[in-house]
């Protein structure tokens, strides 16, 4: 199905069409680009809520912005629809977070007015103030850098580091602080009331007005730009914002609240501010979701909604006439409840991804047990360890991808001093639509070097239940499960906890000549790959290891003994894998059995279904029995030929 642009959207091709309208015809292109957006969401899916509210803020900014000479960063990038739409990509916009089609983030390569490649929150600002000290050193004054960053990103530390480092570097740096109040579930934390305080304050709000009066009145004028920022200056050192305000604080220039949906205002502050030197901040306040009701109401849900009917609101579903395994993040967050009913220092942590990860049905039962600590990783694994360090055993819920950003926490905080942290990681393998920004693909790398880490992965719902039992017993130290996104394999999946030993694998089946050893929910694969086989007359072993540290060595010896050669699967990549760990554990005891790995190769794997990836890199079911065939020749032909020079 074809989505047909509004009149004046039809015409824009590049921001230049966009600044042939007229101020009063970008109400009216405003209005196009949010339908675009909505009917395309709706028919081909993604972020939604994020993108229209900033509908205005896009149009304001590229209608007054000489992009892409000016640089203009979008922090995370899931609200950067309007901005992909504008600037020459809206015909190929049905292709969105398709396999072969274009990112759901701003990405370099597919645009020059995609300044910088972004999908994890909080680098905007650093980004764009590093683009702004290049463009001082290469003398290029009139060059103007924005960051476009929300309430939610600005929780993140690295945001409050680049603040830091800007408010002093007097660079042409313009950060706008989109407020919504909202992360992908209700903002927190203290930076989260103070900035509704600063909204809502009265006093605040007046000074505000009359620093507006004195700008719209320069702006009217054509004034020059030093006066208008010594005026502000002064009307600003006139009042509290000095003493009170947190980003004057820091030296930038704090402008606003504005109002973020109306573009004609907007597009004139933007204007002034353009003139205006040095580190300033525009907070412009949104609605989530503006122009769709349901999306303004229930802004969690509409985050990311999936397809859905654009007149009834309905959100497509696939129904199903018998039961369905459950997502593996609603097992753990149900789990979580009963771990902590049986244990009292059981707590859990999720930055900023309560509803992702399902740690909100805790947070819902035991409110003060379950903690959202914000967009804020390194914190979210400090805080666990501190936790720790009281007795209590922490489950610290972090997408495999965003766990990157803590890693010396979790070296040093945790695994040095041997803390009982369990660490689930949620996204592990292919994150899908999302693309390589998400795609959890080196954990099980960066986690199996770790001192004192076990580093697990289930193969079923069982198997992750069990594991996080396992994982809360005493004196268990750090402790990580992976799993990926989506549904596991067990409709009946409540069964009672049982401990695995840890290091420990299981048979799936036995076989003869070749052996597959299987990681976490790939096995699954693996199964359909065997039974494949077996149709074939190919009777293959299957090891489900679910440990790639401690390996299980002596089920790894066994299968090393008995098999003539292994092929092994993980959805992480091969670098440094559980594949790796299997070719060091041979090197050190002298097996010399052939050995295939399947997994992530070193390269950058874009986005698409989970399948098609799995496909693309080879370990589908296809894949791995097209390896298992490969090395089942290779042995049939080293033993023919072995047999004739005997
Ligand atoms: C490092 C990192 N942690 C978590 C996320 C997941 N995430 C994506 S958008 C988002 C909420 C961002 O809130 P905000 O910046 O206010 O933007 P809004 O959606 O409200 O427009 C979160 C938590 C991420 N992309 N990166
Ligand atoms: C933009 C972002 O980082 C999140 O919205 C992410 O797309 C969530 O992914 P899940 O849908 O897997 O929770
Ligand atoms: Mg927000």
């Amino acid at each position: 199905m074809i989505v047909e642009p509004g009149e004046l959207l039809a015409a824009i091709n590049s921001p230049d069409d966009l600044k042939k309208l007229s101020e009063d015809q970008l109400v009216q292109v405003s209005q196009e680009l949010r339908q675009f957006i909505i009917d395309s969401v709706s028919i081909y899916g993604g972020h939604f809520g994020a993108s229209l509210g900033v509908v205005e803020l896009t149009v304001a900014l590229h209608y007054v912005f000489n992009t892409p000479y000016d640089q203009l960063v979008w922090d995370v990038g899931h609200q950067a629809y309007g901005h992909k739409i504008l600037t020459g990509r809206r015909e190929q916009f049905p292709t969105n977070r398709r396999y072969g089609g274009m990112s759901g983030f701003p990405k370099r390569k597919e645009s020059e007015y995609d300044a910088f490649g972004v999908g994890h929150s909080s680098t905007s600002i650093g980004a764009a103030l590093g683009m702004a000290v290049a463009s001082d050193y290469k003398g290029e004054k009139d060059r103007q850098h924005i960051a476009v960053i929300g309430d939610g990103a600005m929780t993140a530390g690295m945001a409050f580091e680049a603040l830091n480092h800007a408010g002093v570097a007097n660079s042409n740096l313009l950060v706008i602080l989109n407020d919504n109040c909202m992360s992908i579930d209700p903002n927190v934390g203290a930076l989260k009331e103070y900035l509704t305080d600063i909204t809502t304050s009265r006093t605040y709000n007046k000074v505000r007005d009359e620093l507006w009066n004195v700008l719209g009145k320069l702006s009217k004028f054509g004034p020059n730009p030093q006066q208008i920022a010594r005026k502000v200056e002064s009307a600003m050192k006139a009042t509290l914002l000095k003493q009170s305000n947190l980003f004057e604080a820091l030296n930038f220039r704090y402008f606003g609240p504005v109002d973020g949906h109306d573009v004609q205002h907007l597009a004139t502050i933007l204007n002034d501010l353009k003139s205006i030197p040095g580190p300033k901040i525009l907070h412009c306040v949104t609605v989530k979701g503006k122009g769709y009701a349901l999306a303004e109401k229930d802004q969690t849900l509409w985050h990311a909604p999936g397809l859905f009917d654009k007149i009834t609101g309905e959100i497509h579903k696939k129904t199903y006439d018998k039961p369905q395994p459950p997502k593996y993040q609603d097992v753990f967050g149900h789990t979580m409840v009963e771990l902590a009913e049986q244990n009292s220092k059981v707590m859990g942590v999720t930055p900023a991804m309560p509803s992702g990860c399902s740690l909100n049905i805790m947070m819902k039962a035991m409110p003060d047990r379950a903690f959202d600590v914000g967009i804020a990783e390194q914190h979210a694994v400090t805080f666990s360890a501190g936790l720790a360090t009281q007795g209590m055993v922490p489950f610290c819920n972090i997408y495999s991808s965003f766990m990157q950003r803590a890693y010396d926490q979790v070296l040093h905080d945790v695994a040095l001093q041997n803390l009982n942290v369990v660490f689930c990681l949620d996204r592990a393998g292919f994150a899908g639509a999302d693309g390589p920004t998400h795609h959890g693909c080196y954990d099980i790398a960066y986690m199996r070097c770790i001192p004192n880490m076990v580093v697990a992965a289930p193969m079923n719902e069982e198997e992750l239940r069990n594991l996080m039992y396992t994982a809360q017993l005493p004196d268990m130290g750090p402790f990580s499960i992976r799993y990926p996104r989506g549904e596991g394999v067990m409709p009946e999946w409540r069964l009672p906890f049982k401990k695995i030993a840890v290091g420990t694998g299981r048979v799936v089946r036995e076989g003869e000549g070749v052996a597959i050893l299987s990681i976490g929910h790939i096995g699954n694969y693996a199964v359909k790959a065997t039974a494949q086989l077996a149709a074939e007359g190919l009777s293959v072993g299957h090891f489900d290891m679910r440990f790639a540290k401690p390996l299980d060595e002596e089920m790894l010896a066994a299968a090393l003994s008995k098999y003539k050669a292994i092929v092994t699967v993980e959805d992480g990549c091969l670098q440094g894998g559980f594949g790796a760990a299997v070719l060091e554990f041979m090197a050190d005891h002298g097996y010399a059995v052939p050995v295939k790995r399947l997994g992530i190769p070193d390269r950058v794997v874009e986005h698409g279904t989970q399948d098609e990836l799995y496909k693309e890199c080879g370990f589908d079911a296809d894949g791995i029995a097209a390896a298992v065939r490969e090395m089942h020749g290779k042995v049939a032909t080293k033993a023919a030929v072995e047999k004739v020079i005997l």
